[in-house]
This record gives C-alpha cells, sequence and structure tokens, in this order.
C-alpha cells in the first residue's frame, strides 16, 4: 500500500522548543521520520515523504533499503491540502494510507493493525484527538487536520455514507508532540530506533521520581 508521510522539514516540532534547541528539534525530527519509515518498509509498504522542503532520505540513519525504498517528493502546501491532493479519487483506485512522521512508537504490527482493517476509512486516532494515522479506501473522502480532527473526520466519513473503523493502538496513538511525551520514547522505544537514541545522545534519561517518571536532562526535570 502508498503510504503517504507529511514532514514539516523547516522549522519541526516547535512544541518542543522549551527542551531542545532548533538544530535539535530538526535532528530529532529527522530521527522519528527515519524509525517511522523503518516501520513502513517492514510492514511490506512503500512510503512516500511528502516534505515540505527537500530532504536527502539517503542522509538518514536508517538502514539503506528502507531509504531505497522510500520516496520524496517537496510540496509547500498546507499540510491539508498536500495530502488531499494525494487521496483516492476513482471508485477502484487503490487505498492511500497517511502516517505522521513522528509517531515515534510505531512498529510494523501496528501498522499492520491500520492497513488491514475492513473499511472505507480507518483512523488511528492521537491522544486529544489529532489523526495519526488513517487509510482512505473510498474516492470523496478528504482529510481536515487539525485541532479535533478525529471527530471531524468520523463527521467527514459519516456525511458521504463511508464506513469508519477506528483503530485502537497504543504506538500509533502516541504522537510526539510535547516535552512530557519525550518519556513515551525512551521508555517504549525500541533498541533499534534512532529517535531513543538521539534523545539520549542530547543527554535525556529517565529519572524515577514519587511514583512517576521524567525525561530530565543533566540532571534538571524537562517533563
Ligand atoms: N507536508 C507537510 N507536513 C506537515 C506540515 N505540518 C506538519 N506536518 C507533518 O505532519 C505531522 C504532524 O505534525 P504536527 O505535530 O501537527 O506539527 P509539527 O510541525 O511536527 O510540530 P509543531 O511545530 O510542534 O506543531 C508531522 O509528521 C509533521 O512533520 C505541513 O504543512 N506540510
Ligand atoms: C496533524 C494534526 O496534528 P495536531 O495539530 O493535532 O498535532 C491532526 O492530527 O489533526
Amino acid at each position: 500500500m502508498r503510504v503517504v508521510v507529511p514532514f514539516a522539514a523547516e522549522t519541526p516540532k516547535t512544541r518542543l522548543e522549551s527542551v531542545l534547541s532548533p538544530a535539535e528539534r530538526s535532528a530529532f525530527a529527522r530521527a522519528m521520520l527515519a524509525d517511522v519509515l523503518r516501520a513502513i518498509v517492514r510492514a511490506g509498504h512503500e512510503p512516500a515523504v511528502v516534505s515540505t522542503a527537500p530532504l536527502d532520505l539517503a542522509a538518514l540513519e536508517t538502514p539503506g533499503e528502507v531509504a531505497a525504498a522510500a520516496s520524496l517528493t517537496v510540496d509547500d502546501r498546507p499540510l491539508t491540502e498536500a495530502v488531499n491532493a494525494r487521496l483516492p479519487t476513482d471508485d477502484g483506485a487503490d487505498p492511500v494510507a497517511v502516517v505522521m512522521a513522528d509517531l515515534a512508537l510505531a512498529t510494523p504490527d501496528a501498522l499492520e493493525a491500520l492497513t488491514t482493517a475492513a473499511a472505507d476509512v480507518a483512523i488511528a486516532p492521537g491522544r486529544g484527538g489529532g489523526t495519526n494515522a488513517l487509510v482512505v479506501d473510498h474516492p470523496a473522502f478528504r482529510v481536515d487536520y487539525h485541532g479535533l480532527s478525529y471527530l471531524d473526520h468520523r463527521g467527514i466519513a459519516r456525511e458521504i455514507g463511508a464506513t469508519l473503523e477506528t483503530v485502537d493502538s497504543f504506538r500509533l496513538g502516541s504522537d510526539i508532540d510535547e516535552p512530557a511525551d519525550l518519556v513515551e520514547v525512551l521508555v517504549h522505544g525500541r533498541e533499534s530506533d534512532r529517535a531513543p537514541a538521539v534523545l539520549r545522545e542530547f543527554g535525556f534519561e529517565l529519572e524515577r521520581r514519587d511514583g512517576r517518571v521524567a525525561a530530565v536532562r543533566d540532571g534538571g526535570p524537562t517533563a
């Protein structure tokens, strides 16, 4: 299945600005992208990165065959427009998946649950009501991202008479947006993933305190 991976390449992850410098945010966003692309390729799909600016996929620290299987298109339109330009328009067209580049915990198995859902539209919502990943197999469905897009997308599916399945997935539901989310990367990231390795290179580590865990750096709390 063709899997569109939108990527904001220029000033990514601004909500992490209290804990990461611009250069670190850029490196961390690319590390998460590398992990997402690897999970998609290992699940047997072809990632099509849609980036707001040119990007060297071969420079991502990911196995060569992953970079080779991925394609890149530069499209500087806003997210919703860039994605809608790539959704199926004809009956009988192949389904298209859209997987965000900040799903650092994504695994092939989690993606499999999404791509095998038997509905016109399958959505893996994020905590807080975003649409972290979806599959569209209906010619009239169009996305409208930001805000409570999961509920908006349910409404759009209802309006056009499309069947919808919600995919209940911790790994696809965890988009990494805010400092507190870094804990999830350090706890649940896998040994071979780039994103937790990059955070550790930056000096982040887990610290247990009063029954909860925080991601701390250089001894001080950040999340
Ligand atoms: N192609 C494209 N991708 C985008 C755009 N905005 C966000 N993305 C990507 O869409 C996904 C979800 O992005 P968000 O978490 O909403 O935004 P972000 O830029 O990553 O982070 P913030 O700056 O903290 O909002 C990520 O994979 C982004 O890289 C855009 O305008 N165009
Ligand atoms: C892409 C967008 O992300 P958010 O702005 O909720 O992080 C959404 O899921 O609608």
